[in-house]
């Protein structure tokens, strides 16, 4: 745990030295003041009080400069916690913004948002809030100590030979309540995914006629639940269980040669009891040790992850770009696969000349998503290269490459503000002509007319508010008003009803000039292309103009001829992708 904060908090030892010289400050004083306290009770049960007086008056000021010490070393681990939580929000932005896109699967991003929210709040918490019991959890009860051999040699021995065994104590409690803790935290873990599925699979269980918690999934996971809770008492009891007792033994020792010392010597009754109600103070902040490792371990698995997140490596960026040459793209042998020994694509060669438009097309698995973000760097290729105007994407900055391609996905993602807000996202500047050109070209004009705002309707975090192939339309004017030369598009397979095809088809033919890569499902897409590239394990197969294929009578030519008969009659666009067929890994 310290190696991992050492990495998170980098750059920040010395306002982490200056808290710990607080509270170590603080917790000596605390020390002392109970030190202080010896004197005090001795002279008091002698009846000595005009003795007493002038210690009294020095444990007055101690404990007035312990509260102090108390109220600085608050409020500089407080600051360093809030200072920290600013940083590391900024280190772990910083990072982000300069990890590969590929790097941000669903996985990763339903982690990351716990992992910055709460593992940031942890770790900055560990330092604002779990220093200060720790470092006094030793320190003082070692100031009592020390004040104690001083005054009773032999009870000063004791009380520090038992400090060892108290801490073996607690290591083995805390290992046995951690181990019941994990296996509680996995159980745990199952039955929320048990509960989570359940839920999921209402749809499929319904339309299967179990309206009811029939098959008992949900009971029984609810049981188990109770039962995991009850599991954890009992498994964590030996654990604390065996920490109270090594504490009563060891209170039981003091008192006994305690007893010993003033059976030999009743005058010093007195002293030996006050040093007695001090050994309790010296044990029991080890006890409160018991209780802080629990949020420790807690808070050192945030910590390890943050420190996971900063050490994942960044995309490699020249340091002075390169600059495409011209608009056109070019990928030669490459090999990529997201997996390693699971190749994607093998040996792809591709050429798209400047202005021109490529579809490709392929069955499902084939590759042809892979392209896309290969083009637009969310991944490095294992061998060959992807280049665009004949300067290859690694050697581009990521400002240069972003600048001069407008992307298009099939997973469309919407931010929840207006119609209008997501499509000026692509360029907040844009003049209102192009901004209405782009709206008129993607037909989101025709969304618009149907809410009941227009383009001012609220489209719902994520774009729930509309339909998959409206999304891509929105998606198309935010990528159109960019007014980037380079334009990728994922052609969303199922979310396209025809109406939709027809109008991303049209918006796609009147961006003549453009560079244009759609991964194209529908046939009038298709055959609009001035290129058109047969993707199949890996590779392009085939290449060449709609009417240059269809004579070559390969491939191509079978894919589009059982679209073709595949295509019902009525349709205005016949979806091409299921004709193709499923060769998943290509
Ligand atoms: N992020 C990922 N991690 C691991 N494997 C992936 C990832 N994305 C795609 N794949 C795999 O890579 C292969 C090619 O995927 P790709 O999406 O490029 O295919 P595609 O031809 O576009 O298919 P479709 O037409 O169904 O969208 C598939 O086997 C797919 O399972």
């Amino acid at each position: 745990m310290i190696a991992a904060a050492r990495r998170v908090f980098a750059g920040h030892e010395r306002g982490l030295l200056v808290q710990l010289l607080a509270v170590f400050a603080f917790a000596v004083l605390q020390g002392l003041t109970f030190v202080l306290a010896i004197p005090v009770l001795r002279r008091l049960l002698d009846g000595d009080t005009e003795a007493m007086w002038p210690w009294a008056g020095a444990l007055a000021a101690v404990a007035a400069a312990t509260l102090a010490a108390f109220y600085v070393q608050s409020m500089v681990s407080f600051r360093l916690g809030i200072r920290l939580i600013s940083v590391l929000h900024h280190r772990i932005g910083d990072h982000l913004a300069r990890l590969p896109i590929g790097w941000f699967d669903a996985a990763r991003v339903g982690t990351l948002s716990q992992d910055v929210s709460q593992g940031v709040k942890d770790s900055a918490g560990t330092v604002a809030h779990l220093v200060q019991p720790i470092v006094t959890a030793v320190v003082t009860p070692l100031t009592v100590a020390v004040a104690i051999t001083v005054l009773n040699p032999v009870l000063g021995a004791v009380t520090l030979a038992l400090a060892p065994l108290l801490y073996l104590g607690y290591r083995v409690s805390v290992g046995w309540i951690a181990r019941s803790d994990e296996a509680a935290d996995e159980a745990a873990a199952r039955q929320t995914d048990r509960v989570v599925e359940f839920a999921e699979a209402q749809g499929v269980l319904r339309s299967a006629g179990r309206v009811r918690n029939e098959n008992g999934l949900l009971d029984r996971a609810l049981a188990e639940h109770h039962r995991t809770a009850a599991r954890r008492l009992r498994g964590g009891a030996p654990g604390r269980a065996l920490f109270a007792a090594v504490t009563v033994a060891a209170l039981a020792v003091l008192l006994a040669v305690g007893a010993v010392q003033v059976t030999a010597d009743a005058g010093r009754g007195a002293e030996v009891i006050v040093l007695l109600v001090l050994a309790v103070r010296f044990l029991e902040p080890i006890s409160s040790l018991a209780q802080i490792g629990a949020t420790v371990r807690h808070h050192a698995g945030a910590l390890r992850r943050l420190e996971e997140l900063l050490a994942t490596p960044p995309l490699p960026e020249p340091e002075t770009g390169a600059e495409p040459a011209h608009t056109g793209i070019r990928l030669r042998g490459v090999e990529f696969g997201y997996r390693p020994g699971e190749p994607v694509l093998r040996g792809m060669d591709l050429t798209v000349p400047p202005g021109t438009m490529t579809a490709i097309v392929g069955p499902s698995g084939a590759g042809k998503s892979t392209v896309i973000r290969l083009i637009a760097r969310f991944y490095d290729v294992d061998a060959g290269s992807v280049s665009v105007g004949d300067a290859d994407v690694r050697d581009l900055t990521t400002p240069t490459l972003m600048d001069r391609l407008a992307l298009v996905f099939q997973d469309v993602y919407l931010f929840d503000g207006t119609l209008a807000d997501n499509i000026r996202a692509g360029r907040p500047d844009v003049p209102d002509a192009e901004f209405a050109a782009a709206v008129a070209a993607a037909q989101v004009d025709s969304i618009a007319d149907r809410l009941p705002d227009g383009l001012a309707t609220r489209v719902g975090e994520g774009g729930h508010a509309l339909s998959g192939g409206e999304r891509q339309r929105v998606a198309l004017a935010r990528a159109l008003v960019k007014d980037a030369p380079i334009l990728l598009l994922d052609e969303a397979t199922s979310a396209l009803d025809p109406a939709n095809a027809a109008a991303i088809t049209r918006a796609l033919a009147l961006q003549e000039g453009r560079t244009r890569i759609v991964v194209a499902h529908q046939l009038e897409t298709i055959a609009h292309a001035d290129q058109i590239a047969f993707v199949d394990g890996g590779r392009v197969v085939e290449s060449g103009t709609h009417d240059e294929l269809l004579a070559a009578d390969g491939r191509y030519a079978r894919f589009w001829a059982e679209s073709r008969s595949s295509h019902a009659p009525g349709d205005d666009v016949p979806a091409a992708k299921d004709a193709v067929g499923d060769h998943a890994g290509g």
